[in-house]
């Protein structure tokens, strides 16, 4: 059996610095990664890149050949990342042995693990070719000090959980760049009756009942 990370979150939550840094960290223990980058548009790594899309498909060349954006560009890679699992990918994967550990490093547009099933497509490929796969969800710690920002931060993750229905473990980003860690800490282990109260402070009255759920809701999810 292989072994493999899916790490995701939003645009710039730090998704390469886990990587690079798991990579140093597993050198250091003189354990052996390797991190494949699922990024179209990704340009320059602070890690060896072991396998990488842009070999299939690149966002730059979508752009210019077929006139897209950059939005509609990545998703048409990762539909075509999609297509390509049983030749491209099962040619990739054959590089590895049975006790592999591979880490992908994936794009940080936010609709392919919430709604688009091509990760999903890709993580259920991958098991069928015995890999165990867990997902790494980071969240920029700079963004849940506010509990509105917190709710939607917690959200997200939940709502990839659900698509990708993987063993699911997040890691709060950037601590160092908050000065006050007391900040985080009451998000690290919240209870509905303070969210509810944050909310209810900063929203009005008739979004009460949508704060109680959404309070409910992330107090019974949170495992930050
Ligand atoms: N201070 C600090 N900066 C960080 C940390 N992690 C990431 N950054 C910075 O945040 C920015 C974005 O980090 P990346 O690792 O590129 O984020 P990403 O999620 O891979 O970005 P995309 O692939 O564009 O979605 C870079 O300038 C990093 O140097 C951290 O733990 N502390």
């Amino acid at each position: 059996m292989g072994y493999a990370q899916l790490v995701i979150g939003p645009a710039g939550s730090g998704k390469s610095t886990y990587c690079s840094s798991l990579y140093d960290h597993c050198q250091t223990v003189g354990r052996n990664i390797h991190i494949v980058n699922l990024d179209p548009a990704a340009e320059h790594f602070n890690y060896p890149v072991d396998m990488d899309i842009r070999e299939l498909i690149s966002l730059e060349d979508v752009m210019e050949e077929l006139g897209m954006g950059p939005n509609g560009g990545l998703i048409y890679c990762m539909e075509h990342l999609e297509d390509s699992l049983d030749d491209w990918l099962d040619e990739q994967l054959e590089n590895y042995l049975d006790d592999d550990y591979l880490v992908f490093d994936c794009p940080g547009q936010i609709e392919l693990f919430t709604h688009v099933p091509v990760l999903r497509n890709f993580v259920e490929h991958l098991k069928r070719k015995n890999f165990n796969v867990c997902a790494v969800y980071l969240l920029d710690s700079q963004f849940i000090t506010d509990v509105t920002k917190y709710i939607s931060g917690c959200m997200a993750s939940l709502s990839a959980m659900i698509q990708l229905e993987l063993p699911h473990i997040n890691i709060l980003s950037k601590m160092d760049l908050v000065s006050n860690k007391k900040d985080v800490d009451e998000y690290l282990d919240p209870n509905a009756q303070s969210l509810l109260s944050q909310l209810n402070r900063q929203m009005g009255p008739r979004f009460g009942k949508l704060n109680k759920c959404l309070a409910e809701l992330v107090d019974d999810y949170t495992a930050w």
